[in-house]
């Protein structure tokens, strides 16, 4: 699917959509670093995320540490930020515990 790179009025005004978020522009995407009790509850919540990303065909590059999720979200075929992120970014936020 061809998706466009955001331009920087409309990526900021996104990311006020997204305050847990914030903006790399040398990774030319979104970062959001989650922890959870332990290892298990990290890995159900990657998991549940896999799921979504599957379904809408856009994947995260994250690292995981026993509790610690650092997720980054960019638009390899874009060369940066794009909706498609954004529409990841709220999924995942709504799957999300409250921090
Ligand atoms: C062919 C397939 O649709 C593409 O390679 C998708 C898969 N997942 C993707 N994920 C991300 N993060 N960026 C992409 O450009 C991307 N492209």
């Amino acid at each position: 699917m061809q998706v466009s790179r955001l331009d920087e009025a409309d990526r900021n005004a996104v990311l006020e959509q997204l305050p847990l978020w914030s903006y790399d522009a040398d990774a030319k995407g979104i970062r959001r670093t989650l922890r959870f009790a332990d290892f298990a509850e990290a890995f159900g919540f990657m998991a549940r995320v896999a799921i979504l990303a599957e379904k809408a065909d856009h994947h995260p590059e994250w690292f995981n540490v026993y509790n610690r999720v650092e997720i980054l979200l960019t638009t390899h075929d874009a060369g940066g930020l794009s909706r498609r992120d954004v529409d990841l970014a709220a999924a995942i936020d709504a799957i999300a515990p409250t921090a």
